[in-house]
């Protein structure tokens, strides 16, 4: 059954959507980057549990545990969680799954503790799936069969409520044509070629990247080539290591940056890659440094500019104007 779910900004940082495991109202944040399901729950310490809604299993009539399962998650910013796992039923906005694997939080990094977030909903590919001995189906695969189409999709616009539509696309959240890109799902992400980029008008190659679509990362994340292409443009820009990243002048006057994807550009408006007040009159870049690698991704800000569709047939990753 088709359904949209509403995703609320949270801090900036994140969008939560409101999830319903087992009847327990949950906010999670939806990770088109990781493909576990993982909930706080009562199995945690305590005092990792203030501001947080949590799961508790014996509370639910239709848990079921998977004894001797486990799972044990490493996200790239270096935040993690680990538990036990059993199935519940899961609804979001419309759609319900039924026996879906729900990852119970017996440890979670100090990042976890204090965000919003009560948990994850993966949405990235089962072969990433980290359960023991047996990876477990995300929500989407496990739904797709009762959807119109075998597609979610993420509007979150800046700032503004948005939502992850389910078996359908929504032409009310996004203007013109969705451009399609095939999908390379062999390292478990909605992963593309992404071999060149524009600063302002300026064309640069990066041969041999690809880009993956990420709602469970904030940022645009870049090879540092990119990157200092793109500060070299924005006059009085420094790295600043006690602010983790690129600043500049408030006032500064941004470049655009298109990214590519596939085979086409998808230009982030200048207003979005100042993600806000780093300390005093320094704002910090939406654009940071993926690091190692030449794997680019594209997160939150670039959802704030583009409606995502995500495509298990094929697969496939499509973008729209929002
Ligand atoms: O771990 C990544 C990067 C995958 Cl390429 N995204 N997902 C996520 N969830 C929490 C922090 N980051």
């Amino acid at each position: 059954q088709d359904g949209s779910a509403t995703a609320v900004p949270s801090d900036g940082v994140e969008y939560l959507v409101s999830t319903s495991v087992g009847g327990q109202s949950l906010n999670l944040d939806f990770d088109t980057g990781s493909a576990d399901l993982w909930v706080f729950s009562s199995e945690l310490p305590s005092s990792d549990l203030s501001g947080h809604s949590y799961y508790t299993s014996s509370d639910s009539s239709t848990f079921q545990s998977l004894s001797g399962y486990t799972w044990d998650i490493s996200y790239a910013d270096g935040s993690g969680a680990s538990g036990n796992v059993g199935t519940d039923t899961v609804v979001i906005g419309g759609t319900t799954v039924e026996g879906q694997a729900v990852e119970l939080a017996e440890k979670v990094s100090s990042t976890f503790v204090s965000d919003a977030a009560d948990g994850l909903v993966g949405l990235a590919f089962s072969s990433i799936n980290t359960v023991s001995p047996t990876p477990q189906s995300t929500f989407f695969e496990n739904a797709q069969s009762s959807l119109d189409s075998p597609l979610f999709a993420a509007y979150l616009p800046n700032n503004a409520d948005g939502a992850y539509d389910f078996g359908y696309t929504d032409d009310s959240k996004y203007s013109g044509d969705i451009t399609y890109t095939d999908v390379d799902s062999s390292n478990g992400f909605w992963e593309y070629p992404s071999t060149s980029y524009k600063v302002g008008s300026t064309t640069h190659s990066q041969s041999g990247y690809t880009g993956i679509s990420d709602t469970g990362t904030t940022l645009i994340l870049m090879g540092d080539s990119a990157v200092t292409a793109y500060y070299d443009q924005v006059s009085g820009s420094s790295y600043d290591s006690s602010q983790g990243g690129y600043v500049f002048d408030c006032s500064a006057d941004l470049p655009t940056l298109s990214i590519s994807i596939g085979g086409n550009y998808a230009t982030i408006p200048a207003s979005l890659l100042n993600f806000g007040t780093a300390s005093g009159s320094s704002c910090f870049g939406s654009l940071q440094s993926v690091g190692s690698g030449t794997q680019n991704i594209y997160g939150d800000v670039f959802f704030n500019a583009f409606y995502g569709v995500f495509d298990a047939s094929g697969p496939s990753f499509g973008f729209a104007t929002v």
